[in-house]
């Protein structure tokens, strides 16, 4: 089976993921779930509640019941899996979780969202204390929320949601990028992650510092570091953005992009270019046939913060994707 923990976290900050409600914040407040950065921990320091935690922690309840807290995805998708982190919770973590699901259009108020009937992905389990739990979720289904309830109380430092981004294909203009992470773009290969994963650099916005990007070792044998992404839907790429902000002493000397359609034959869309340290570099491609799959080569190897890759999908295509992750709503 291959590693869910592996695919994007839907409900991660840096997607746009945030805490919309939560019963109970007495001791940290629950937007620490969906921070993308991993916790932290400093002991013996504390402020006017008490020992200071880089996650949700609940008071300790003196009354039947649960906690909840409702985090919406920044991007809905296919949930693969949860992965509920309890790190640094020792003598405090819940001895229980469950997770559940909703799929809602638009953007509705808390109060709307604790009404709503929800779908069951992980039921109550065990969790262990200090450590990653991981449960995986076997549902086709498109989501847009979920909730994650703690039996009775504790403190939790994460809840990954990871899984396959599906978008709404009526919120998307004809031209965008197609390998975002927020499309439904994907990174599916790479030869080198040894200080960050490609994934980063097909996140929202301008990448925060160097360790926001894809950054490989220093390469000491012949050949070149490269990544492989998946596009949103088969695209005439009109457009390649190669970042390489904060990459100063360590930006690839050159780069070129490769596409391939239904696993046929990769053809040029960027024929190996000069590239400078530090410069968000745009790229006009030479419409070559559409692609569904795209290939970077970076020479000889080094950091790139952010690849854009701005074209024109195949509607049909993201249309049938859609509906077939809502049609079983
Ligand atoms: N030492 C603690 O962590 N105590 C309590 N929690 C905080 N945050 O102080 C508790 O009751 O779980």
């Amino acid at each position: 089976m291959e590693d869910f923990s592996t695919k994007p976290d839907l409900a991660s900050r840096a997607l746009g993921g945030g805490v919309v409600f939560a019963n109970d914040e007495f001791f940290a407040a629950a937007d620490h779930l969906v921070m993308p950065e991993p916790p932290t921990y400093s002991p013996r320091t504390f402020d006017h509640k008490g020992q200071v935690y880089d996650g949700w922690e609940t008071r300790r309840r003196r009354t039947p019941g649960q906690d909840v807290a409702i985090v919406r995805l920044g991007a809905p998708g296919v949930i693969h899996g949860v992965d509920v982190d309890t790190a640094f919770f020792t003598g405090n973590y819940p001895p229980h979780a469950s997770v559940d699901a909703l799929a809602v259009d638009g953007y509705p108020t808390p109060a709307a969202l604790q009404a709503a009937t929800w779908v069951p992905i992980v039921p109550k389990s065990p969790l262990d204390g200090d450590t990653r739990n991981l449960f995986p979720v076997h549902d086709n289904r498109r989501f847009t929320h979920v909730r994650l309830t703690i039996h009775p109380d504790g403190g939790v430092a994460r809840l990954r949601v990871h899984g396959d981004v599906v978008p709404d294909p009526a919120l998307l203009p004809e031209v965008f990028d197609v390998a975002a992470l927020a499309n439904g773009g994907h990174v599916t290969g790479c030869s080198n992650m040894f200080y960050g994963r490609p994934d980063n650099m097909l996140q929202p916005g301008l990448a925060k510092h160097m360790g926001d990007g894809w950054e490989t070792a220093r390469r000491r044998v012949d050949g070149n570091e490269w990544a492989e992404i998946t596009l949103a839907a088969p695209t005439q790429v009109e457009f390649v953005d190669l970042d390489t902000t904060h990459f100063k002493g360590n930006s690839p000397g050159w780069a070129s992009l490769r596409g391939s359609l239904a696993g046929g034959e990769w053809f040029d869309l960027l024929p190996a270019a000069p590239l400078t340290p530090d410069t968000p570099h745009r790229f006009p491609v030479q419409p070559a046939g559409p692609a569904d799959r795209v290939r970077l080569d970076i020479i000889p190897d080094g950091g790139m913060a952010r690849l854009r890759v701005i074209g024109r999908p195949d509607r049909k295509i993201l249309e049938e994707n859609f509906q077939r992750h809502v049609e079983a709503q």
